[in-house]
């Protein structure tokens, strides 16, 4: 306390030196200690400059210096004052004046604070004051405001009370316009109720009215019948002659009654009488029913007799007719010639058109079959320019000649008795031969595609013939048919039936008894009878497959081309069945027939590409073999023949000869741009026609000596001749399409020792050139001819072909005697699209066309399956009409060519 009462003074002093800077404080003159005192004070300075010392410490030094030299000034102004005393002095002062500057400055500190707080509160009270009077308005507005707001308030309240007021006053409105409403429709209702009240009262008062004046009208009445009845009573006779009369008519009807009860009496009685003669009638009837059927029973008994004698000599009869069949074949020729002039096409409009007569008359024998074309070679200008017609050219006397008119049934009924003979034991062939496009292949029927089934060919018409032939002899005969489709393409060899496309294998056999040797195909062949009868169904899809298979082109002449060879070769084994069976030699025959689709012949082409040049060349060279053959055939003179160079003659030449029965068929086409193909057809075809006169002969006869040849074509009814003969030291496989398989009931040997026929493996390749393999579960790989030749060796001692085949087939079978395992034919044809008119209704229909009874052959009437081309080339009258007639129009709505006058 003592302190701060002490430090008061100063610190008012300091306050007020604060304010001043040490100039301030002026030195009093003469003072002995004012230099030091200065310099103090500039080392204050200079500490406050360089912050060694705070401003405030700084001020406290100035302050008390200056307080110092006022002090001084007053108390020592006196000279010899040290500056050392006053320096220490001083020194003592700053040290506590730094303690008390410290003190100080929270004083002041505090000082300002307080003196900053009472200048805020002043503020805050000016500023309290100041707004005070703003809120005091503020309050006041709002006060005003809420007032305002009651009164609005009160005024609102008001509104709604008198709002409900009203509703409350509508409410009360609606119910009194329901009311009303409800008031009205009762109004109406009972308007409504009046109306109909009103009308009811209207009927009323008229039906009232009405009962009045009918009440009047009856009693008007009443009063009338009372008149009456007093009238009536007065008696009347009239009344009387009625009553009597009534009665009359009474009695009548009394009478009539008792007369209908009599006529049915007797009714009753007539009908009695007629039961009694119907139950007699009937016991007549029975008993007469009862000998009926005892007769009948006797004549079934009778007529079964007459039935089996019937079949006898049914069977008999077309054996005679089978036999018959083939001496008609035999007095026709072994080879027989006829050709083909197809019509024209729509492809043909616009086409030139090469005349043809085909009724040439020759003088002495009538009319014979040829076909006489114009010689345009001779044909000279000069000839020409004097109006002279080219020379006919004649080629026949052919077989037959088919006009473009001829259908394929009409073809068909001329090669059919050939067909026959070999489903009766024999060898049969029939080849197609002419140009590309001359319709070898439509003849034959081995295109897939058929518009019609009618159109089919010789092929699915022969099937549908065995078909017939083999149902038909069902009774007497069993048969067996194995199939083989082989195709000829660049000199390889293919099956058409085979799913791939190998080439099959070329063998050569050795032919039993003879020195030759004959070429076979190695590959299987698929037998085509099921219980008894002609599958139908494989053999459609087996025609179907060979056709799919078959290599076709298009060319500059067809657009279907055949570019090779086809040969589908059928074997007819037929058995027997009762006779010879009791001795366990049925009775059997083996026939073939091949039918020979070939490539069409063509003229050089030398825009063709190199593959049609080669497979041209290839055909043609073929062709030209078969031609070289045939002609060597022909010809007594001749010392070889050709058939080894080329495949397709290899593969024909076992029924080329030996017995064969062969049939070409020269197809030409009927325009005149094909003049040089057709000439040359009909030349081959006038060629093989002599071969025929001069007697076909196989190869044996030309090249094998006369004993081996005889001994080949008569092993089979003389079992010494191979004894006799040199070969039987040599393993020879027998061929039985050889003279093996000629029919021969009395010569047969020994069926075989396992069993019967239906147990020979399905070989194929008799009577032509090749050999069937046969593959079954279990009997490994094909058996070639050489297997077997030990045992074909003992049975050539037998001198019996047949024998040889039991031999070899009891070989297969096994010492056993165990049956060989189902024949597997291993082919994939489900992929292959049937053709709109497929082989199965081909073959069917041409079942149809014939039976096996109508050998020798009934020609059809000529009816034109062609309507078209029959219409395109009318037949003309005269042979000049005719020449000028080829060139009418090809086609009803192609273009018409004018007719050209030469
Ligand atoms: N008699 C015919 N009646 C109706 N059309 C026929 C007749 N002959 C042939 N054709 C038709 O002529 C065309 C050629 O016939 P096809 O294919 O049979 O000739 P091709 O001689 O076999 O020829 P390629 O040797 O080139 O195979 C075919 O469209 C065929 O339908």
């Amino acid at each position: 306390m003592s302190g701060r009462s002490q430090h008061q003074p100063h610190q008012i002093h300091r306050q007020r030196a604060f304010s001043r800077s040490p100039d301030d404080y002026p030195v009093p003159p003469g003072s002995p200690n004012i230099p030091a005192l200065r310099d103090v004070e500039a080392e204050v300075e200079r500490l406050a400059l360089v912050n060694d010392i705070g401003q405030s410490t700084a001020d406290v030094v100035r302050a008390f210096c200056a307080y110092m030299r006022e002090d001084l000034n007053l108390k020592y102004n006196v000279e010899g004052t040290t500056p050392k005393t006053v320096e220490q002095a001083l020194r003592a002062v700053l040290d506590k004046a730094t303690v008390c500057s410290k003190m100080q400055d929270c004083v002041t500190y505090l000082e300002i604070c307080r003196n900053d707080h009472a200048k805020s509160d002043a503020r805050i009270v000016q500023f309290v004051e100041k707004h005070d009077n703003a809120i005091q308005d503020h309050i006041k507005r709002e006060t005003e405001k809420e007032a305002m707001k009651q009164k609005e308030w009160q005024r609102f309240n008001d509104l709604i009370e008198y709002k409900f007021e009203m509703l409350g006053k509508l409410i009360e409105g609606d119910e009194a316009t329901n009311e009303l409403k409800k008031k009205a429709s009762q109004s109406d209702m009972l308007q409504n109720k009046n109306s109909t009240l009103q009308q009811l009262l209207d009927e009323a008062t008229a039906a009232v009215k009405e009962m009045h004046r009918e009440t009047e009208a009856k009693t008007s009445e009443i009063r009338k019948l009372q008149g009456e009845l007093q009238g009536l009573s007065n008696g009347d006779a009239t009344t009387q002659r009625s009553l009597i009369d009534a009665n009359k008519r009474a009695d009548q009807k009394e009478k009539a009654l008792r007369d209908a009860a009599q006529e049915a009496e007797s009714l009753r009685q007539d009908k009695a009488n007629l039961e009694a003669e119907l139950r007699q009638v009937q016991d007549t009837l029975k008993e007469d029913l009862e000998n009926t059927r005892d007769e009948l029973r006797a004549l079934k008994n009778v007529h079964r007799q007459g039935d089996e004698k019937l079949t006898k000599k049914l069977a008999k009869s077309l054996e005679a007719n089978a036999k018959l069949y083939e001496e008609l074949c035999d007095a026709k020729g072994s080879l027989r010639v006829m050709t083909r002039v197809r019509p024209l096409l729509d492809a043909d409009a616009g086409e030139e058109v090469e005349y043809f007569d085909t009724e040439r008359t020759s003088e002495g024998l009538g009319k014979v079959q040829s076909v006489g074309i114009p010689d345009y070679r001779h044909w000279s200008i000069p000839a020409q320019q004097r109006g002279e017609e080219p020379k006919i050219e004649y080629y026949g006397d052919f077989e037959h000649v088919f006009d473009k008119q001829a259908a394929n049934a009409d073809v068909f009924d001329e090669v059919k008795p050939v067909i026959g003979t070999a489903f009766n034991g024999k060898k049969a062939c029939i080849f197609a031969y002419g140009q590309s496009g001359s319709g070898k292949t439509h003849t034959l029927g081995t295109a897939a595609m058929a518009a019609t089934p009618e159109e089919g060919g010789i092929i699915p018409r022969s099937l549908g013939m065995l078909a017939q032939w083999i149902s038909s002899r069902k009774d007497t005969w069993s048969y067996t048919v194995h199939a083989q489709f082989l195709e000829i393409y660049s000199e390889k060899v293919y099956d058409l039936l085979a799913g791939t496309r190998e080439e099959v294998k070329i063998k050569v056999e050795p032919v039993l008894g003879t020195k030759q040797t004959h070429h076979y195909a190695d590959c299987s062949s698929r037998e085509v009878t099921r219980d008894d009868e002609l599958d139908m169904d494989e053999v459609a899809g087996l025609l179907d497959t060979a056709a799919k298979n078959r290599r076709v082109r298009s060319t500059v002449k067809n657009d279907q081309s055949s570019r090779s060879h086809s040969i589908l070769t059928l074997r007819v084994v037929g058995t027997h069945r009762t006779e010879g069976a009791e001795n366990g030699q049925p009775r059997r025959t083996e026939g073939v027939v091949n039918l020979v689709d070939l490539a069409g012949s063509e003229k050089f082409d030398m825009s063709a590409d190199k593959t049609s040049t080669i497979e041209g060349t290839q055909i043609n060279l073929s062709l030209s073999v078969l031609r070289k053959v045939i002609e060597q055939m022909g010809n007594p003179k001749a010392t070889r023949t050709s058939f080894r160079e080329s495949m397709l003659t290899k593969l024909l030449e076992p029924c080329l000869g030996n017995g064969s029965k062969v049939i070409m068929l020269a197809m030409v086409s009927p325009l005149k741009k094909d003049y040089d193909e057709t000439k040359n057809t009909l030349k081959f075809a006038k060629e093989a026609k002599s071969a025929k006169m001069q007697t076909i002969r196989g190869p044996d006869n030309l090249t094998r000596s006369p004993t081996l040849a005889s001994a080949s074509s008569s092993s089979a009814s003389s079992p010494s001749h191979s004894s006799r003969s040199a070969i039987n030291r040599t393993p020879r496989i027998p061929v039985p399409g050889g003279a093996a398989a000629k029919s021969s009931p009395v010569s047969r040997p020994p069926l075989s020792r396992s069993g019967t026929f239906q147990q020979t493996p399905p070989r194929l390749n008799t009577g032509v050139a090749s050999r069937s393999r046969i593959t079954s579960p279990g009997s490994g790989s094909a058996r070639t001819p050489q297997s077997s030749s030990l045992n074909a060796l003992k049975s050539t001692n037998t001198g019996d072909a047949q024998r040889y085949r039991e031999e070899r087939e009891f070989s297969r079978i096994g010492r056993s005697g165990k049956p060989p395992a189902p024949l597997v034919i291993e082919r994939d044809i489900s992929s292959l699209p049937l053709s709109p008119s497929s082989f199965r209704e081909r073959i069917a229909s041409a079942q149809g066309c014939h039976d096996n009874d109508d050998y020798p052959p009934v020609p059809r009437p000529k009816t034109p399956t062609t309507p078209t081309s029959e219409s395109r080339v009318p037949r003309p009258t005269s042979k000049l009409g005719r020449r000028n007639a080829v060139r009418r129009p090809s086609t009803a709505s192609g273009p018409r060519r004018e007719t050209e006058n030469e």
